[in-house]
């Protein structure tokens, strides 16, 4: 049994602590609003974030930084990416971690501000302590459930990587370990952006045909930034990946995608985000990735329509059609360039 405090008690963060929870370890959720620990203790449920599951009377809830961390072996962040840093700070004005700690992210996206991934945030506050990334296809919803949900636990010290594997599996939850936490992490970035996409193109009333294309070039996208960042390409193929991407732009669970429905219809992003109740990672990762791709220099028209749409007010058929008859090009640039196999 292992010592686990999971930092923000949304959606997520409580589905992951039914789980720590059911796998017999000793959990503690910090919450930042004493309010909303008193409801939860009260009824047992996270009813804003978590409809209708029952939430273990051994599941402790807290919004003393101080006391969820206390001896803790394990530090669980489920806070969404903008806030990380901010929490992060608040963690190290209070809490000095001297003894070792693996910290574990499961947030997606990258940091607007310093174009940071999750990783390289907690590094700079946390450089000696293990770092790992949970991430793939997984909604809370039917993680709480307890349906069959496949992950990926990345980093690069593999002992952490094999305690967090051993952490979180059971009989509904398999997870598999990879070195490529940046590859990870990029992946469960931008597969948000393209199922924003992906439900912009079901709002407008487009079909399965123009889903099947975003996806597709969406991975493309992953690919091309990843690799220009040190990701191993293979990792897009795995469950963080196109795994994560698949879910996305098809659940009924999905937020980004909810999201991008309502936008498609013709709801404002303001209102949409608002109607939504919960964060939409894809609205802010895209800010962040239109900087990063503008800065590496390369090109990702995903991600720049949606930039535009989201926040340059550019209408949405428009873009789609932008992206339809854009300059012709070659599929696989790298297999264009392998005179082999023209003939
Ligand atoms: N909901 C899901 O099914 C999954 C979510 N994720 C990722 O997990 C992260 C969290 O997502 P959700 O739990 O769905 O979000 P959520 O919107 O359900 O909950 C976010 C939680 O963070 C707290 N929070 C917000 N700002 C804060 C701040 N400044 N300081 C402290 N706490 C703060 C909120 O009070 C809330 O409890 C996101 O990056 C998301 O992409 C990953 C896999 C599955
Ligand atoms: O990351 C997720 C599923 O793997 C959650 O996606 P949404 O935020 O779109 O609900």
């Amino acid at each position: 049994m292992l010592k686990v405090t999971v930092i923000a008690a949304g959606s997520w963060g409580t589905a992951l602590a039914l789980v720590l929870e059911q796998n017999g370890h000793d959990v503690t959720v910090w919450a930042r609003r004493e309010s909303q620990v008193q409801d939860i203790l009260q009824s047992r449920r996270n009813d804003k974030y978590l409809r209708n599951i029952a939430i273990p009377e051994n599941i402790q809830f807290t919004s003393s930084l101080q006391e969820a961390v206390k001896h803790t072996e394990v530090i669980v962040l489920s806070v969404p990416t903008q806030q990380l840093n901010n929490v992060l700070e608040q963690m190290a004005e209070q809490i000095t971690l001297s003894h070792r700690v693996i910290m574990v992210n499961v947030s997606k996206g990258i940091d607007m501000g310093s174009l940071e991934l999750p990783s390289q945030m907690v590094m700079r506050y946390y450089p000696t302590q293990p770092f790992v990334v949970l991430s793939g296809p997984s909604h809370a919803e039917e993680v709480a459930l307890k349906l069959p949900t496949a992950l990926v636990a990345a980093s690069k010290n593999r002992l952490a990587a094999e305690i967090v594997q051993d952490l979180f599996s059971n009989d509904y939850m398999r997870v598999y370990t990879n070195p490529d936490v940046v590859g990870v992490e990029i992946s469960g970035a931008l597969k948000n952006i393209i199922a924003l996409g992906a439900g912009i193109s079901d709002g407008l009333g487009y079909g399965d045909n123009a889903k099947a294309a975003l996806i597709t070039r969406g991975i493309n996208e992953m690919v091309v930034l990843g690799q220009m960042i040190g990701a191993e390409t293979s990792t897009f193929r795995g469950l963080a990946g196109v795994g994560d991407l698949i879910v996305t732009c098809t659940s009924q669970h999905s937020r980004n995608r909810r999201c991008g429905i309502l936008i498609g219809e013709g709801l404002s992003f303001d209102n949409a985000i608002e109607s939504v109740g919960m964060v939409v990672e894809g609205a802010y990762t895209v800010k962040a990735a239109y900087r990063l791709m503008t800065k590496l220099k390369i090109d990702m028209p995903i991600t720049k329509v949606l930039y535009r749409v989201l926040y340059e007010g550019k209408n949405a058929r428009e873009a789609v059609n932008y992206l339809m008859t854009r300059q012709k090009k070659h599929e696989i640039d790298e297999n264009a360039e392998k005179l082999e196999l023209w003939q």
